[in-house]
């Protein structure tokens, strides 16, 4: 059954002249609600994957699997051939005449391109008023047409549907393409597999997009997505996701948006290049300076100078400019560096404490240190010491680690608080680090022989319990699959472990 909307609406459809359709809220909404609850109305793999099940999604592998008794279509289990979902391209492959035969496991397979399209085209017969609701999507066809991604999608998609599925008069090319649109203008990944799948949504279509948006995205073990609230929303408020990744620099979401969702972005945070005085995408100036010149580092951070280019990090011709001393900097030497930053974020150990060190360290020259590639790196670090939080772990660290993994969580969190409050699973997971780092110090504070220092233990477990409840308020929504479930339920444990503690000390 396709449902929307939890108890009572919190949400009205307005519009807008610029954005189209948006969402606003109905009443004020506390923190914590849940603003929508909504099961897909189409959902399927996604457009690039190699075989995954048609009724689940999960990976496949060579000679582990099953294949539909009816079409051929790979399957992790028999139960998944009978999914709702897989129907659609079921009955079409028994149209054929011929089953499916997949080949080849290890790389994107070409067929599977063709599925959550066909998933689509096929409601108009199978379930009308969910086709109805599709088409009221926006699918962005005149300014996809002629582009590299509608090309590839043509070739791709719309000419090989009728030649392998031998259903020539079925469809136009156009109505493929369209639906194609919806699916990439609307689609949400479902990170349930890894691979994730994809899934639209009705209602939750409607919302605006913001790189600092007020609501958070989960979604549960059935598929259905979860939107709340991590901070309060007054009544008339416009309500936003984000599209892309609020922890990329403006240069690369404002790209991906415009290459994804076709539109520039001119959210609050695109348009503050210091991004709310984090200046997450900027480089240190100092950074380009000889080291002869060392007396007169400055300070200062550079940004572009023409901040409508944000979206080409770096080009060759674009200036960037000191806010401090105001020297310039070419495109190039800024694009060189970042493209050095990436490549070692990427190739670095993320689970080994020393390589995030050395990064930190090696780039504190040059980027801010709230730059997107620091705190990637500085999240990695918060996690690595004392090996994520496990108790027999950080019991051993010693005293210095144990202070600098609290630095590097408290800088993130107030980070994320200033820039992306919503960011719910990054939040949560420091939030967890936060709160392991402090216990131990407060244990230590206590087993310590000196009566003294007893009292001093009881500031720490408190604000470990603050961040073990935060941890759990954050994560509360994510689905049993993934990790951050867990985390959540250690950190309801953890906290109730907490509450007795202190409620122990106050008696005492
Ligand atoms: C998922 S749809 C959202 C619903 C859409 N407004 C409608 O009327 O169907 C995404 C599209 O909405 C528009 N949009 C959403 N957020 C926007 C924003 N912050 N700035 C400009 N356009 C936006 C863009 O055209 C984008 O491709």
């Amino acid at each position: 059954m396709y449902s929307f909307v939890i108890g009572e609406c919190l949400v009205k459809i307005c519009s807008d002249e610029k954005l189209g359709r948006v969402l606003v809220a109905t009443r004020d909404i506390q923190e914590g609600e849940i603003v929508l609850k909504e099961s897909p109305l189409v959902h399927g793999p996604a457009q690039i994957v190699g075989p995954t099940c048609v009724g689940c999604f999960k990976p496949l592998e060579e000679n582990k699997y099953l294949e539909c008794e009816r079409c051929g279509w790979p399957v992790c289990k028999r139960s998944c051939q009978d999914q709702r979902g897989h129907r659609a391209e079921c009955e079409l492959t028994v149209a054929r005449g011929s089953k499916v035969s997949i080949q080849h496991f290890y790389v994107p397979h070409p067929l599977y391109q063709c599925l959550l399209p066909l998933r689509c085209l096929l409601l108009a017969e199978s379930d009308p008023a969910r086709w109805k609701a599709l088409m009221r999507l926006q699918s962005h066809d005149e300014e996809r047409r002629g582009s590299e991604q509608w090309r590839t999608d043509r070739r791709g998609v719309a000419q090989l549907i009728p030649r392998f599925f031998k259903c020539d008069n079925r469809w136009q090319e156009d109505d493929i393409l369209q639906a194609i649109g919806i699916i990439q203008v609307n689609g949400h990944e479902v990170p349930l597999t890894e691979p994730a799948s994809v899934a639209i949504y009705s209602v939750a279509s409607m919302l605006e997009h913001s790189c600092r948006p007020n609501l958070a995205k989960s979604f549960s073990d059935q598929g259905e997505i979860i939107l709340w609230a991590p901070v309060a929303i007054a009544e008339g408020t416009r309500l936003s996701i984000s599209y892309t990744d609020v922890l990329w620099t403006t240069a690369h979401r404002r790209a991906h948006l415009l290459q994804t969702k076709l539109f520039d972005c001119a959210c609050d945070r695109c348009l503050d290049p210091t991004e709310f005085g984090t200046f997450f995408s900027a480089l240190r100036c100092s950074g380009f300076r000889n080291s002869d010149q060392s007396s007169q580092m400055c300070k200062g951070y550079l940004l572009p100078c023409d901040m409508s280019v944000q979206g080409s990090e770096g080009g060759s011709d674009d200036d960037w400019v000191c806010g401090r001393c105001h020297a310039k900097q070419p495109g190039t030497a800024v694009a060189q560096i970042l493209e050095r930053a990436r490549i070692d974020i990427q190739a670095m150990q993320k689970q080994r404490e020393d390589h995030c060190v050395k990064y930190l360290r090696h780039y504190a020259k040059w980027l801010t240190p709230n730059h997107q590639y620091m705190v990637e790196a500085k999240m990695a670090l918060s996690q690595a010491i004392g090996g994520s939080g496990r108790p027999e772990h950080i019991r051993k660290l010693p005293y210095g680690k144990l202070t600098n993994k609290i630095k590097a969580c408290q800088e993130l969190i107030a980070l994320f608080e200033k820039l992306c409050p919503a960011e719910s699973r990054a939040f949560g997971v420091t939030r967890f680090e936060l709160h392991a780092a402090l216990a131990e110090l407060g244990r230590r504070s206590m087993e310590s022989n000196s009566r003294s220092s007893a009292p001093a233990a009881v500031p720490l477990l408190q604000e470990s319990l603050l961040n073990a409840n935060e941890c759990a308020r954050m994560l509360t929504h994510e689905p049993s699959v993934l990790l951050e479930s867990q985390i959540c339920a250690q950190a309801k444990m953890n906290a109730e472990t907490l509450g007795r503690l202190l409620a122990g000390c106050e008696r005492e």
